[in-house]
């Protein structure tokens, strides 16, 4: 059987990248998609915005909805305190497997875990089946249509408080104009644009912050 796009990440992490060592992990996924294959990524360029909110927001319980193979996983597990829990939630099962075996890699699988399945179906159990109180940070990076619906779940479920920062990957490209339109004209969040680059192109995107006001 051929490889996929995303066994050949992996492989190529596996064999050039440091176990144990998260930072390796990310700068080594970034040199393979920006000069062999391109990767949806969040990629270097936001990743250090990503890095820069979570620098200032310090969360302890966060989820991520599109897992993907794990780079931003890794990329935010390497900044987390011991005590805290990144959930991130991933509807592809090749995905979720390859994205299992890089965040072990990179030896952060204490702070991680997987959640295998549809966001609309997961994030309702996340209080009783996940031991979730509320949410610190939010990282929305899957389908774009998702982005509004999930975080209307997200408010209907109790899981943001006062204080709660949501960051959208991919707000100009492929855009999420729903989300963007909602979370702007919504009192309860205040938002912040942080304009960027897709991954490892010159086309232009942009990242939104919403902070919940509660
Ligand atoms: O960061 C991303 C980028 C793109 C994407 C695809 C094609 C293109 F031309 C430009 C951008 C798609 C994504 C889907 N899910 C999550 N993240 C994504
Ligand atoms: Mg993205």
């Amino acid at each position: 059987m051929a490889q996929s796009k995303e066994e050949r990440i992996l492989n190529f992490v596996l064999q050039n990248a440091i176990k144990g060592d998260p930072q390796s992990v990310v700068d080594t996924i970034d040199k393979y998609c920006s000069q062999k294959e391109w990767a949806m990524n969040v990629g270097d360029e936001k990743g250090l915005i990503l890095d820069k909110i979570l620098e200032e927001t310090k969360p302890s319980a966060l989820l991520e909805l599109g897992t993907y193979c794990g780079y931003s996983a890794v990329r935010i597990a390497r900044l987390l305190k011991p005590s805290a829990c990144l959930l991130t939630i991933e509807f592809n099962p090749d995905f979720a497997a390859i994205a299992k075996q890089m965040i072990e890699f990179a030896g952060v699988q204490d702070k991680v875990k997987i959640l295998e399945g549809p966001s609309e179906t997961i994030i309702p159990q996340l209080k009783k089946k996940h031991e979730v109180d509320t949410l610190d940070f939010v990282f929305l990076d899957h389908w774009k249509d998702r982005y509004l619906p999930d975080t209307i779940l997200l408010l209907e479920h109790g899981l943001l408080r006062k204080g709660s920062v949501i960051l959208a990957d991919n707000v100009v490209c492929p855009g999420a104009p729903d989300f963007i339109k909602y979370i702007r004209n919504n009192n309860s969040f205040e938002c912040t644009n942080y304009p960027s680059h897709v991954e490892y192109m010159k086309v232009k995107d942009a990242m939104e912050k919403a902070v919940f006001l509660g």
